[in-house]
């Protein structure tokens, strides 16, 4: 496998710091012939210091259209709800709301849809939880292995958590690869432990839905980590 570049920072301010230039230059490349740049981004914890130092970069955030990698099923103004992050950050980008439809189903059809139209994408940053999960794909969750095929189309899925709140819609694994640039954000130690362990091919990590994406990604992706 050609390995992922493993990015190592001091602390967060410096890793959001170098992340925001790096997302900055990738959507102003994208910008520079007078189309649209295309951006998705994880929700969470994990990228707020990221957020408010990106909201900072000069660019033309009205022909930035922008969505979260995954979402929460709950009201849009739901602390939960990734797009809220997003939205409370970066008010001046276009951004794409992952309810298109009444049931989740139908949001995830739609929104998928809407997401197809925007390949390839400009970046796509995620995020990992401590259990190995990226974006909203769930170790173990009904219908992982389809959302992790390397061969699947693009397409937007119903996911389940382990957590409150459960219900999510997710990009599948082959919709977040179709992009020009793709990074991985962790923070803290148990989630560097888990990623040496992915990327040394620890038998019990090969279920985990990052081992997927380090494996089919190789060296496109970029992994920025901080204490
Ligand atoms: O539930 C989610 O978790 C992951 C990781 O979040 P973090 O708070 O540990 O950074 C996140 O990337 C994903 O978008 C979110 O829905």
């Amino acid at each position: 496998m050609n390995s992922p570049s493993l990015y190592l920072h001091p602390d967060r301010d410096a890793c959001a710091n170098e992340l925001a230039q790096v997302l900055a230059g990738r959507l102003r490349a994208d910008l520079q012939d007078g189309g649209r740049a295309r951006l998705l981004l994880a929700g969470g914890q994990s990228p707020a210091p990221l957020l408010q130092r990106l909201a900072g970069e000069t660019l033309d955030w009205s022909r930035v259209e922008l969505s979260p990698t995954d979402e929460r099923w709950v009201a849009v103004d739901d602390a939960a709800s990734n797009l809220q992050l997003l939205r409370t950050a970066l008010p001046q980008a276009r951004l794409l709301d992952p309810r298109q439809g009444q049931t989740p189903e139908e949001a995830a059809q739609a929104w998928g849809e809407r997401l197809a139209g925007w390949l390839p994408l400009s970046a796509v940053l995620l995020g990992m939880g401590e259990d190995g999960h990226i974006a909203s794909l769930f170790p173990g969750m009904p219908g992982l292995a389809s959302a992790l095929a390397g061969d699947a189309a693009p397409a937007v899925l119903v996911g389940t958590a382990p957590v409150a709140p459960q219900l999510r819609l997710s990009a599948n694994l082959a919709l977040l690869r179709r992009s020009g640039w793709l990074g991985l954000l962790v923070f803290g130690s148990a989630k560097r432990e888990l990623l040496e362990a992915v990327l040394a091919d620890r038998p019990q990590t090969r279920r985990l839905p990052v081992h997927a994406l380090v494996r089919q990604a190789g060296s496109r992706l970029q992994i920025h980590w901080a204490p």
